[in-house]
This record gives structure tokens, sequence and C-alpha cells, in this order.
């Protein structure tokens, strides 16, 4: 279990971390997900303790850490910059964390966890290579390795797969997973990528500013974002966001006055909104809402077709089977539908405050 509360940490007159709060349940896969200079390493380094907070507490399994050295944390933290011993071979890099008087273990005992992890992370032949002749994405699994070799309260994730081709990843990805389900140990893991958060994550922190701005499982952060940012964070096309007002009768209409939609929303009359809709909830025909408009342009994403359309003075994207877009070209009157359940409102945004999710609208 991990506790920060309250942590501020400024480097002179930066602020890196601004009174963050975060819970991370004992052995949940818990991802810390925001941009870059958001706070993540900051945060990751503060539980490690390599990093005091200027005020604040951090807890590990219920025990306040703030007397406790970074060695006796019984944390385990893999950085994006990782230190390696070049020289040495992948399975000598891997054994030296079980070396330390801290974590030694019988010689069986650590052959058997390092074969493990090193076959998990697909490095098994590699284990008698020296480090220095690995391509890079197999230098950063060895460090990976060496963090999940330990036996640790924690592990302390900072983006380890970002070196990694597609393909990779997203093995990777399965593998950790399946790891983390094997070992239960709680794990904080930082990422500013959105699908592996949500492919990993027990629960998701979404970070910005130095605050965590929204906490919840996948499904929490898809269909409930707490504002316009969070919603676009996650989803690759991007969530469409519409603008225009509440009108009578609890009616978006957008800003060019082209689109009415129902949506029900308790705000007043004439409140400026903003109508989210995510591209794979967009259909050409079937049941829901209608909106007409004229296709713009059509790419194909393997088995599924992106299909802009110009909807009135907006483009909305939608993702399709390739089928169903077939016959569309530019130009081509078309008709979209959306289930009123999939609809998203929001405040308009202001500068510097993305808009809040207007409740009601979201399932
Ligand atoms: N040692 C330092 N000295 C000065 N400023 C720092 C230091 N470490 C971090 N910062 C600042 O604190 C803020 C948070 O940095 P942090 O590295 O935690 O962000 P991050 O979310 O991990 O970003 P990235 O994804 O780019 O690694 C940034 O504005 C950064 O410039």
């Amino acid at each position: 279990m991990i506790r920060l509360t309250g942590v501020h940490k400024t480097y002179g007159r930066a602020t890196a971390l601004d009174g963050l709060d975060l819970d991370v349940g004992e052995g949940e896969f818990f991802c810390l997900l925001g941009p870059s200079g958001a706070g993540k390493t900051t945060t990751l380094k503060t539980v490690a303790g390599l990093e005091r907070p200027d005020s604040g507490t951090v807890e590990i399994d219920g025990e306040d850490m703030s007397t406790v050295e970074p060695y006796d944390r019984g944390v385990a933290m893999c950085f994006e910059s990782y230190a390696l011993y070049p020289h040495r071979s992948a399975y000598d890099n891997l054994a030296s964390p079980l070396r330390s008087p801290r974590h030694r273990l019988p010689a069986a005992e650590a052959r058997a966890r390092i074969t493990e992890v090193a076959e998990l992370l697909g490095i098994g032949a590699l284990l008698d290579r020296p480090v220095g002749r690995l391509s890079n994405g197999q230098r950063q699994r060895v460090a990976l390795g060496r963090v999940l070799v330990r036996p640790a309260r924690a592990f302390l994730l900072d983006e380890p797969l970002s070196h990694l081709d597609a393909k990779l990843r997203q093995q990777m990805r399965a593998e950790l997973k399946a790891l983390g389900a094997v070992r239960r140990t709680t794990t904080l893991y930082v990422t500013h990528d959105s699908v592996e958060a949500l492919a990993l994550g027990d629960r998701i922190g979404v970070i910005r500013d130095g605050r965590i701005v929204q906490t919840g499982t996948r499904e929490e952060i898809w269909y409930r974002p707490r504002d316009t940012e969070v919603a676009r964070a996650f989803g690759r096309p991007r969530i469409n966001l519409l603008p225009g007002v509440v009108a009578a009768g609890g009616v978006f209409r957008s800003a060019d006055g082209s689109l009415e939609v129902p949506v029900g929303a308790p705000v007043r009359e004439d409140t400026e909104v903003l109508l989210g809709v995510r591209p794979r909830d967009l259909g050409l025909g079937g049941p829901g809402h209608a909106l007409t408009g004229t296709v713009y342009v059509t790419e194909v994403l393997g088995r599924s077709v992106e299909v802009t359309v110009r909807l009135g003075g907006q483009q909305v994207s939608l993702i399709v089977p390739r089928g169903d877009a077939s016959g569309l070209r530019a130009d081509d009157p078309v008709r979209l539908t959306v289930r009123p359940e999939n609809l998203l409102l929001f405040e308009a945004d202001r500068p510097g405050r993305p808009g809040r999710r207007i409740g009601k609208s979201a399932r």
C-alpha cells in the first residue's frame, strides 16, 4: 500500500508537486498517467525517498516514511534512464540486486527467479551477452528485469516500455500484466501513454500540474471523465467535442445552429457547453440520434476506417468497420447516429481551465 497525502515539492521556482494525494492499494497495479512535466517522476522519487517532499506525507504499508532512508523502504524502482553495467552479462546485471546484503538469496533461488523474469521479458536467450552489445529495447528489458527480480513491497516503474517498438510494447504489456497477477506486488507505473494505462492499470490516476485530477478504473475514466482534458487524454482518434449551448428543453444546439440533439442536461438555458462523443460511438445508420453531414476524408486503419465528416461548420471523426465505409467518397452526404447514452456533456473550456463534465449524460 502506498499513500501520499498533500505532497508539495518545488525545485527553485518550479512547482513539481502541488498538494498531491494518491492511494495505491495493496497488490494493486496503479498507472499514473500525465503529460511531460506533470510530476510523474517526482512522485516516484518521492515514494522511493530520492526526493524529500517540502510538505505532506508518504506512507508505505501504513508506515510513515519521513525518517526512513531509501534503502530501507523496501521499494524497487526502474528509471527511464537506466543504469546497467555495460561490460557485464545480462545475467550478471539481473543477478546483482540479489547479491546485495539486503536481498541476498540462496544461489538456486536467485537463479530460478532470474530465469523466470528473463523468460517473461523475452530475454532468456540473451543472458550470456554483455549488456553493451544489446539493443536499446533489450537493455530496457534487462533494466526492468533488475527491478522485478527483487523481492519488494512495491515496484516503482517509470516508463519501462518507452524504448520498445509498438509490437514488443504490446507483447510486454501482456507479460507485465501476467507477472503482476502472479506476484501481486503493489506497483506504481508511470506512463504518458493512455493506451498503456488503460491496458495495464487496475486503476488509473491522471496527473496534471502536480496534482491528481481524477482517479478511477478504466471504465470510470472512460465513461465519466472529470473534464475535457481527461476525455481528450484517452482514445485515438480523440473524442469529438462540439461547441454549442443548451437551449430550451435540454436540447444541445451547436454553435453554428446546424445541429440539435436532446441531452436533457440539468443546466441553465444558454449555458455554453461542449458535446462529447467518441469516434467509436458514432455509427453510419442504426439506432440513436441522427446527425447529417458530408464525408470529408476517409482513412483505412487495418480492418476499420476513420471517416472524417463535416457537420455544419464542425468536423467529427468516426471509426467504422471497413465494410460499412467501402462506398463512401468525399462530399457524399451521410447520416451519423449516436446512442444517447454515449453522449458526454461538458462545460465550455476556459483559458487554463478545461470544462468539467456535466452529470447525467454519461452512463
Ligand atoms: N531536479 C530538478 N530540478 C529542477 N526542476 C525539476 C527537477 N526535477 C523535476 N523538475 C521540474 O518539476 C516538474 C515535474 O517534473 P517530473 O520530472 O516529475 O515530470 P514528469 O511528469 O515525470 O515528466 P516527463 O514525462 O517529461 O518525465 C517539471 O516542471 C520539471 O521541469
